[in-house]
């Protein structure tokens, strides 16, 4: 996927400012940056629930415009931001998500049935797929978010914030998930406050800050929390945000 020069204004402010971002096949990439960088707006313009002002988002080598083929893409929203409360069991919110690739209009086969056990099972959720969704707990509830992505096998995962007040059991399955997933060959960009567990799966880290692209390359190296993009205001100090162009090499402040 590519975010290309993309530029988003929510009700009168600039949220993105020009950000350039790439993954190709196979790469997990960790978006990074303090509250309010434009991480989420970021994420939300690739699957198109965000509008961009300018610049263009492309799918697997498609402009978002043409672009059918949502079975291809798994989006997992930030939990706040999720339906909750739903009276659904685990099992109807997960098979929801296979309907990309079944349709509303034909029952689901048994190669359905089992990628929505497939995805129970592999969360850790095997024994409380009839339960309501609401009688859960915060981390699993986010696993079930997962899996209700991953239920329709898809080749690009897209993770808003997966561990942000998840507890440590389910950050494990969820490294776990993920490390098969990757292992799989799916592409996967993360929204993250810090790396965490899952940062021995990350390839390349995106910093924002203030809806620009201040850093694209290795992980930063963490040194407790406060090394981590958003708690290291002191490490940008140096940087104007500025629309990246396209050519120009990045500054990142953090690594150079
Ligand atoms: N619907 C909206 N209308 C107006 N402003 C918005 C809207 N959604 C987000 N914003 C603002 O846009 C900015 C970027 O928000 P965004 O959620 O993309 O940041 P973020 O980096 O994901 O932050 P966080 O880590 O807190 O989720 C914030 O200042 C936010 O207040």
């Amino acid at each position: 996927m590519s975010l290309r020069g993309a530029t988003a204004t929510l009700g009168s402010r600039p949220v993105l400012r020009g950000i350039d971002l790439s993954l190709r096949r196979g790469e997990v990439v960790a978006l990074l940056g303090a509250n309010g960088s434009g991480k989420s707006t970021a994420v939300r313009s690739v699957i198109g629930q965000v509008p961009l002002t300018s610049g263009e988002v492309t799918l697997f080598g498609t402009p978002l415009r043409r672009f059918r083929d949502w079975a291809r893409v798994g989006y997992v929203p930030q939990r706040t931001t999720a339906a909750s409360g739903v009276p659904a069991t685990v099992r109807e919110v997960v098979s929801s998500g296979r309907l990309a690739r079944t349709g509303l209009l034909r029952w689901p086969s048994k190669a359905d049935r089992a990628a929505v056990q497939h995805a129970i099972d592999l969360v850790g959720l095997t024994d409380r797929a009839k339960d309501a969704v609401g009688a859960l707990s915060g981390g699993q509830h986010q696993r079930v978010l997962i899996a209700r992505a991953l239920a329709a096998e898809p080749e690009l995962l897209i993770m808003d914030e997966p561990t942000a007040g998840v507890d440590l059991a389910s950050q494990e399955i969820l490294a776990a998930t993920l490390r098969d997933q990757v292992a799989a060959g799916t592409t996967v960009l993360l929204v993250l406050h810090e790396l965490g567990p899952l940062e021995p799966l990350i390839d390349r880290a995106v910093v924002l800050r203030d809806g620009c692209v201040m850093h694209d390359g290795p992980p930063p190296k963490a040194v407790g929390q406060h090394a981590l993009p958003g708690h290291a205001p002191e490490l940008l100090t140096n940087q104007s945000c500025h629309p990246h162009a396209a050519g120009e090499p990045l500054r990142t402040g953090l690594l150079t």
